[in-house]
């Protein structure tokens, strides 16, 4: 169970300018965010992370006190390990996929399959430059489950890809987490992307 009861002020945006959540996730369940742009969504995601540190409340993942402003516990990106997937991708300009990888897990049979439901097999020694958008975007999804993170946290994870693309690899994810034991928490825009998996909805805003 991930619980989460947080205040951040934000910089610069019109109308709500705290941004405040309270939500608790269940273990294993993957969630869609929504909310208007600039609301806080990925201001959320890197609260959870320890990317941005919130000015009030808790976060309590398995028991553990992620973060708690009143008692000044804060543990640090490393500490929570969760799977991030960054909106613009993050990928690292002077490595290939298979480097991406392996600098996540030395499980070459997990690489392997992260691969092929990623759909870049023969693409292991491009670097990002030479990879189209969508590809470069599975990348950066594949990166994220290379360490078999208990908690995974998705920026617009799927705008890149298309219809088909995306259909197919959700499904694959979705057997994916079950395996790994991952909670999901995905900001997405389109209502119909993550109708059939997502069990949960957290309006931000
Ligand atoms: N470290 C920070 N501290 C306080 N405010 C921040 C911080 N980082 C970003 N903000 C502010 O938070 C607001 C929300 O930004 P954020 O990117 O979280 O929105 P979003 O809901 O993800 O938007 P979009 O859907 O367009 O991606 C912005 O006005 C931004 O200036």
């Amino acid at each position: 169970m991930i619980s989460i009861d947080i205040e951040k002020k934000l910089k610069a945006y019109k109308g709500v300018d705290v941004l405040r959540v309270k939500k608790d996730f269940a273990t294993g369940s993957i969630t869609r965010i929504t909310g208007p742009s600039g609301v806080g969504k990925t201001t959320l995601l890197k609260m959870i992370a320890g990317l941005i540190t919130p000015d009030a409340g808790r976060i309590v993942v398995d028991g553990i006190t992620w973060f708690d402003a009143s008692q000044k516990i804060n543990l640090s990106p490393q500490q929570r390990m969760p799977g991030f997937v960054f909106q613009d991708y993050a990928l690292f300009p002077n490595m290939t996929v298979q480097q991406h990888l392996e600098y996540a897990t030395k499980n070459t049979a997990w690489i392997n399959r992260l691969l092929t439901i990623g759909k870049l097999e023969t693409f292991t020694d491009h670097k990002p430059e030479y990879l189209s958008g969508g590809q470069q975007q599975r990348l950066a999804i594949l990166r994220a489950l290379a360490i078999k993170p208990k908690l995974l946290l998705m920026d617009e994870p799927f705008s890149a890809l298309d219809v088909k693309m995306k259909g197919d690899l959700i499904a694959d994810l979705q057997v994916l987490f079950k395996e790994i034991g991952a909670t999901a928490l995905i900001v997405s825009h389109n209502p119909q992307e993550l109708d059939r998996v997502s069990g949960d909805e957290l309006e931000v805003g």
